[in-house]
């Protein structure tokens, strides 16, 4: 059996953790032969909420579980980890768009960044889920300089997968038979989901997907507008949004960032923007990616269509009026964001 490693998840006590824990714990993401020590951080007020979920993880007897360490101290919370779920944020309530949390939880990530600089591994992979979940991402990075920032990342997985799963039913295909939908720039209601480079497997051959749809209105109409709308229809169907799925695609982002892609696929993942296909540059912006050794890389050389190239602008702007609006909350002149 291989050393155990330490993962933090924040916001431990609430809905999407619930249902994260136990997929991490159980060895979907770090494998079945990683022992893990899971590291459960929330607020002061949660920490009743937080025993239940410590007897809870006792009670699921999973083998790879050698420790549990619940705190509210990000210095407990942070110290020595390999990897961290960033749930810990107040979610929206029906009406509102993800970036009126800004405010509220960008200092959130601030504080966790500066933690994470002091306590955490140097090669920690850092997946951030609380909204506005790309512009925290940038925050946390931003305040943990001795983190190579490559480490940061946001997560875009929960849209890939709503996409994926709308254009397996569109095609009458099982999900498995659809790859390479990608999910560019910010996970809000801007973001712009592209079918354009996906392929799928009908009948045994592969196809590309625009092909298989034949119906170039519905992937440039409804297709989109349904995957960016998705989280506020769940939150107006449940009165409280999406967990089960987010914690699902948590799995699924950290799972391919630790294991690497299969040749030829790509998963989306918010990350540094180097200014690929026109993006503004430092924003963490949705790319398709491959990974290798842990790394990630922004897939290169994808033709896009003069509408796919309008919807990466308007989301790369929501993005940079996000950075600003952050740097006006910080009130703070950090070098690096
Ligand atoms: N990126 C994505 O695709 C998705 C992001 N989200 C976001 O994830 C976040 C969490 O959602 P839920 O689990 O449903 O919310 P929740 O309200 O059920 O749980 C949030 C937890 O975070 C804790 N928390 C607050 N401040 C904290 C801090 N400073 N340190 C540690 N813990 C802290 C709260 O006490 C609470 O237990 C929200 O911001 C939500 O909008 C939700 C779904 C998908
Ligand atoms: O919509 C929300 O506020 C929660 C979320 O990010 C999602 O479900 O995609």
């Amino acid at each position: 059996m291989a050393e155990p490693i330490r993962v933090v998840v924040t916001g431990a006590a609430g809905q999407i953790a619930y249902s994260l824990l136990y997929m991490v714990a159980r060895g979907e993401v770090f494998g079945k032969d990683q022992p893990i020590i899971l590291h459960l951080l929330d607020i002061p007020p949660m920490v009743g909420v937080l025993e239940g979920v410590v007897m809870e993880l006792a009670d699921c007897a999973l083998p790879l579980l050698v420790e549990v360490v619940p705190t509210t101290d990000p210095a407990v919370g942070f110290k020595d980890v390999s990897a961290a779920f960033l749930v810990g944020a107040m979610p929206r309530k029906e009406g509102m768009e993800r970036k009126d949390l800004l405010s509220a939880n960008v200092k959130i990530f601030r504080t966790q960044g500066q933690a994470l600089d002091k306590f955490a591994k140097k090669d920690v992979k850092v997946l951030v889920v609380g909204n506005p979940a790309n512009t925290n991402a940038l925050v946390c990075s931003s305040y943990a300089p001795s983190i190579p920032r490559e480490n940061f990342s946001a997560m875009t997985r929960l849209d890939q997968n709503r996409a994926t799963s709308q254009i397996a039913a569109k095609v009458g295909v099982p999900i498995s038979a659809v790859n390479n939908i990608i999910i560019w720039g910010n996970h809000s209601s801007t973001q712009y989901p592209d079918a354009g480079q996906g392929k799928v497997v009908v009948n045994g051959a592969v196809k590309s997907v625009v092909d298989a749809v034949n119906d170039a209105s519905y992937l440039q109409g409804a297709f989109v507008e349904t995957v960016q709308k998705r989280g506020a229809a769940v939150i107006a169907a449940r009165k409280m949004s999406s967990a089960m799925s987010a914690a699902k695609a948590a799995c699924d982002h950290m799972h391919d960032w630790w294991n690497g892609t299969a040749p030829g696929k790509f998963v989306s993942m918010g990350v540094f923007s180097d200014g690929s296909y026109n993006s503004p540059k430092d924003v963490i912006f949705s790319f398709p990616v491959e990974i290798k050794n842990k790394q990630w890389k922004i897939v290169e050389g994808l033709t896009l269509s003069d509408f796919a190239k309008s919807k990466l602008s308007i989301t790369g702007k929501e993005l940079q009026e996000e950075k600003d609006e952050a740097l006006s909350v910080l009130d703070s002149n950090v070098s690096n964001l």
